[in-house]
């Protein structure tokens, strides 16, 4: 992890030390209205360093039109292939603002300042940098890993409840495909009680070590897609009807739904689906969707281009117990749509011991 800074204390004074030692052309900042507003002050030596450029915020600006500005600015500034792009926001300014760089004059260096809980958990680690094409989640991107990574909880301060909890839908995916005692830590308390600081520390140097064995997404990578199949396929849905369901929202339904998978597999037992779906729908009840037959038909259909799929066969990460993933299911389209429906058809509890 010699590229990830972990800089509660101070962020400014790290950075500035990390930037002095860099041989930069320029430095182009990208951020989104509310990280412009909450998160740019944070660091205020940055605003006399290069260029901000501001997008409006959402998924739904995680699109080629964005992208084209971003180049447009980074052109209109006669950028060189020395400067640096320093991304500064959730996970869509981090995966399009990675893209952007990476692409631009065929790659400049770039930099992730996560500031949601998200993207501190997860999308600020192990390169993936992309936007949504047509609909579909990440269709157009690359692998390409940030010159450094500054994570500062500090950050969570100012963001909304909603995204807190959203972000909270990685950290448990995490528990579940690789670590039951944390699972076993976490399931015990509602999300308001979760102790960021650490959890963050979890995941990121769980996340990293999966990365660092398989970058590009050849095996054990396919892991941390679990809860993704389904969870891209509402994600998406949602999106294009115009109502709002937030990535790590999705996530947490499609974590539930291919537990339900697994059940049906035989991989764990009833018990086990019911302590995951109890604990999960309560925390995330708020967002819960009805689904009609046609929009589980269409949430299917979208679920065909998901990038783990393999000669139009549907290959799903799942629990083989909790704790422990397994990646490369084979699945029936008629077994995720039994998934899928069963986000309607189970009880979600009304409390939690
Ligand atoms: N590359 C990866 O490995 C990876 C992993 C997980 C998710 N993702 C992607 O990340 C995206 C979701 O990321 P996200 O949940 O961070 O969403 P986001 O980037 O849209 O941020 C969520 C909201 O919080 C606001 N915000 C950000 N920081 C703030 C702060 N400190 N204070 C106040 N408001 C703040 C943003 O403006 C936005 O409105 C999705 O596009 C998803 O596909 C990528
Ligand atoms: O880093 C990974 O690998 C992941 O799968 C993490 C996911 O949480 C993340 O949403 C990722 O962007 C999904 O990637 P995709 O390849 O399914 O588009
Ligand atoms: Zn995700």
């Amino acid at each position: 992890m010699e590229n990830i800074f972990f800089c509660s204390a101070n962020i400014e004074s790290t950075l500035k030390e990390w930037l002095n030692k860099q041989s930069c052309s320029r430095v182009f900042i990208l951020c989104d209205e509310n990280t412009a507003k909450y998160c740019l002050p944070k660091i205020s030596f940055l605003q006399g360093k290069g260029l901000i450029f501001q997008i409006p915020a959402g998924e739904a600006y995680k699109n080629l039109e964005t992208a084209q500005q971003v180049w447009s600015a980074m052109t209109a500034q006669y950028l060189d292939r020395n400067a640096l792009c320093i991304n500064l926001g959730g996970g869509v300014i981090g995966d399009l603002g990675g893209f952007c760089a990476a692409t631009y004059k065929r790659g400049i260096d770039f930099i992730q300042i996560p500031t949601t809980l998200l993207a501190q958990v997860d999308a600020s680690i192990g390169g993936k940098v992309g936007i949504d094409f047509e609909g579909y989640k990440n269709q157009i991107g690359l692998f390409a890993s940030p010159k450094a990574v500054f994570i500062d909880t500090n950050f969570l301060e100012t963001l909304p409840e909603k995204e807190l909890l959203a972000g909270f839908a990685e950290i448990i995916k995490h528990c579940l495909i690789a670590d039951k005692e944390m699972w076993d830590e976490i399931s015990t308390k509602s999300w308001q009680e979760q102790d960021w600081q650490e959890l963050v520390k979890h995941s990121v140097s769980f996340k990293n070590l999966i990365v660092e064995k398989d970058f590009q997404e050849k095996g054990v990578r396919k892991l941390l897609n679990f809860g993704h199949t389904i969870g891209h396929a509402l994600e998406s849905y949602f999106l294009s009807k115009n109502e709002k369901l937030l990535h790590g929202e999705a996530v947490a339904w499609g974590i539930i739904a291919e537990t339900f998978l697994s059940y049906q597999k035989g991989f764990i037992e009833k018990e086990d689906l019911e302590e995951i779906q109890d604990f999960i729908a309560f925390q995330f009840k708020e967002s819960k969707k009805w689904l009609s037959d046609r929009d589980v038909d269409e949430i299917v259909m979208l679920a065909l281009q998901d990038k783990k799929n393999q000669n139009n066969e549907i290959r799903c990460t799942l629990l083989s117990e909790i704790g422990r993933g397994i990646i490369d299911v084979s699945v029936e389209e008629y077994e995720l749509q039994e998934a899928i429906f069963y986000l309607n058809e189970f009880s979600p509890p009304t409390k939690v011991e």
